[in-house]
């Protein structure tokens, strides 16, 4: 089988252990047929799926299998790739000790993908904390798979992280720092980038074609002709007109407070936001449940759910599968329009 044919399996990598993912992972593959879910195989330790399946009186069979395997079995059992956890795992109590492991469920995943033995990566949450305390040196999965995919191509990607429903969708230029370092974070160069990345990206995996974007400003009312802040005037206008200047559909800066409201959101098909919590309120109020969190500038399809391991509820059966069985829809999705332009 080439790799361009597809493979019809996804990798899901099960993320923190003692998180949801365990529950959402299970939910997903008991709701395989009314979802219409294509085949996908978890990479992670089949012994936690039986427990955690036992504590939510799930009835899943697991298989051990290979990503060639995996699509065959998976009418009648969710197959694992596994990938063991050295310490106990305990839901709702993370630890450190794992981490490695939980690192090796992503990085296995990813080398599944570029192998052409998976369409895609689903990942589900890690919890940062947890894995920075285990020597983890990237703010997130983003930052992360983008480390290794530059490895594998030998030039430096961008990763973009783009959140979307069926209301909006969001890409932060700055991602996992800490909002008093933004202002000085912003470049005008990451700007153009990450429009450069979001334009191509919203084109090849998700069909659209000329894609509009709109860009945020950073401080109230869009800096007030700079008497509320310089960064819209000096870093974030320059960027957009670059944007322009190469073809690109983009206007801004606009005013963050007003660009999210639903006659404003339809005149773009994605905005770009200064950062995290800018881009990522909008799309978790407006649908959390729905939401998918995608990484664009990869050479290979990577989706999560949007929400993150929710340790209070990991193992009571209150975690709702939707955003990850979305996630696992969206890889699909991409994977087929993807299949489908290298045939035209
Ligand atoms: N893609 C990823 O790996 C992500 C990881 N995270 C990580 O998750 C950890 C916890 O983050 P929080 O901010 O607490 O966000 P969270 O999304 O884990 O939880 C926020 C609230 O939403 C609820 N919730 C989350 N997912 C749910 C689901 N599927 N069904 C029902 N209720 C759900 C939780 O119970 C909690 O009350 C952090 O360490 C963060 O780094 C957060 C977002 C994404
Ligand atoms: N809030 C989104 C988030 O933290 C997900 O990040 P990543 O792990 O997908 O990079």
């Amino acid at each position: 089988m080439k790799p361009e044919d597809g493979s019809g399996t996804l990798a899901l990598s099960l993320g923190d252990p003692a998180g949801i993912g365990p529950d959402i992972a299970l939910m997903a593959w008991a709701r395989r047929e009314p979802a219409r879910l294509p085949a996908f195989i978890v990479v992670g330790d089949p012994a936690v799926l039986k427990s955690r399946a036992h504590a939510l009186g799930l009835d899943v069979p697991l298989v051990e299998a290979s990503p060639e395997e995996a699509a065959s079995h998976f009418a009648a059992a969710l197959p694992v790739a596994p990938v063991h956890y050295p310490e106990a795992v305990s839901a709702g109590n993370p630890t450190p000790a794992n981490g490695r492991a939980v690192i090796e469920t992503i990085s296995l995943s990813v080398e599944y993908a570029c192998e052409g033995r998976v369409d895609g990566v689903v990942t589900a949450p890690i919890a940062k904390s947890v894995l920075y305390d285990a020597g983890f040196k990237f703010p997130g999965h983003t930052e992360y798979l983008g480390a290794l995919a530059s490895e594998r191509a030998g030039v430096e990607l961008l990763p973009v992280m783009l959140l979307a429903n069926q209301y909006l969708r969001v890409a932060p230029v700055t991602i996992h720092i800490p909002l008093n370092r933004v202002p000085k974070a912003l470049r005008t160069e990451d700007i153009v980038a990450t429009g450069r990345v979001l334009a191509d990206g919203l084109e090849r995996r998700f069909g659209i074609r000329a894609p509009r974007l709109a860009v945020s400003g950073l401080n109230p009312h869009a800096g007030e002709n700079g008497a509320l802040g310089m960064e819209d005037e000096e870093v974030i206008r320059p960027a957009v007109s670059q944007l322009q200047a190469e073809g690109i559909l983009c206007y801004g800066p606009l005013p963050a407070d007003t660009m999210f409201h639903e006659e404003a959101r339809a005149t773009y098909d994605a905005a770009i936001c200064m950062y995290h919590d800018q881009a990522l309120i909008p799309v978790k109020t407006l649908g959390f449940h729905d939401g998918v969190n995608v990484t664009l500038g990869l050479p290979f399809i990577r989706t999560s759910p949007d929400h993150g391991t929710a340790f209070d509820i990991a193992g009571t059966g209150k975690a709702r599968p939707d955003s990850l069985i979305a996630a696992i829809l969206m890889a699909a999705g991409m994977a087929a329009s993807e299949a489908a332009a290298r045939q035209d």
